[in-house]
């Protein structure tokens, strides 16, 4: 890790630990993280930044399990299953900290691009492209009218519909290696849509990415398409 990389990790673990105080005492906090409530006081103010096996413990550990309840304490379920998770995907400082445990726990490849369906896992797929450096692209159920070239993938869904996406065929170069994500995977119909798109731009995968799996069913589609990472951080069932 070279020092820039280091001094990003210590300033992601401060927001995951400002994240979990929001609703601790600093001795709450002390027994989540096993490190010293004297210390994490420092650290959250700001007077001194957690060392870099500290910041990784945090950021790995600690994290992923604290961010994945943070998430299903932010996601209702209707009772027909449908799923409301604006507390989420309208937080793009809750988002901020996605990336770097998602990372950590997945072991995905670096993207040059982040990509998403529209609508609602743009801001996770922005919040991710930030983080990596990347670009983040999206694909749409409409053609934007001044794109000349689009790269389009089409499925008939379980219900009967057929659903298309959309991307502008410059969002992705060949060779590039693509991160798709979103904030849900239930069939796992539009993470296959947008892996569609990758192999059609011959781009690498990286990993698919989910906010939350509904169900395993998604999951284990995108798995039977790829041999990268595929995973979300929390489930319901
Ligand atoms: O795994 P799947 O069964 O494909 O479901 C997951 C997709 O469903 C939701 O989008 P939706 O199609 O509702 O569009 P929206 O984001 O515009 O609401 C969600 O944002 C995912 O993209």
């Amino acid at each position: 890790m070279n020092r820039a990389e280091k001094a990003n990790l210590q300033l992601q673990a401060v927001s995951v630990l400002r994240m979990l105080k929001e609703t601790r005492t600093y001795d709450e906090l002390a027994e989540v993280t096993d490190l010293p409530a004297g210390d994490l006081n420092r650290y959250v103010n700001g007077h001194v930044l957690p060392s870099p096996d500290r910041a990784e413990a945090v950021v790995e550990g600690v994290g992923r399990e604290q961010l994945a309840e943070e998430l299903q304490a932010r996601t209702r379920l209707d009772p027909e299953g449908y799923v409301d998770n604006s507390g989420v995907v309208f937080d793009q400082s809750f988002l901020d900290l996605v990336a770097p445990v998602a990372v950590e726990t997945f072991d995905f490849d670096l993207p040059d691009v982040v990509l998403t369906a529209a609508t609602d896992g743009i801001t996770l797929a922005a919040a991710m492209a930030s983080y990596f450096g990347a670009r983040c692209a999206y694909a749409k159920k409409s053609k934007e009218t001044a794109v000349e070239e689009f790269i389009e993938a089409r499925q008939r869904l379980a219900s009967g519909i057929e659903l298309t996406y959309y991307l502008p065929a410059s969002a992705i170069a060949p060779g590039e290696t693509v991160l798709v994500v979103d904030d849900l995977i239930r069939s796992g119909e539009t993470q296959e849509l947008l892996l569609d798109i990758a192999e059609d731009a011959d781009a690498n995968v990286g990993g698919v990415f989910a906010l939350i799996a509904a169900g395993t069913e998604g999951i284990e589609r995108a798995k039977g398409r790829t041999d990268a990472p595929v995973g979300a951080l929390a489930s319901f069932e």
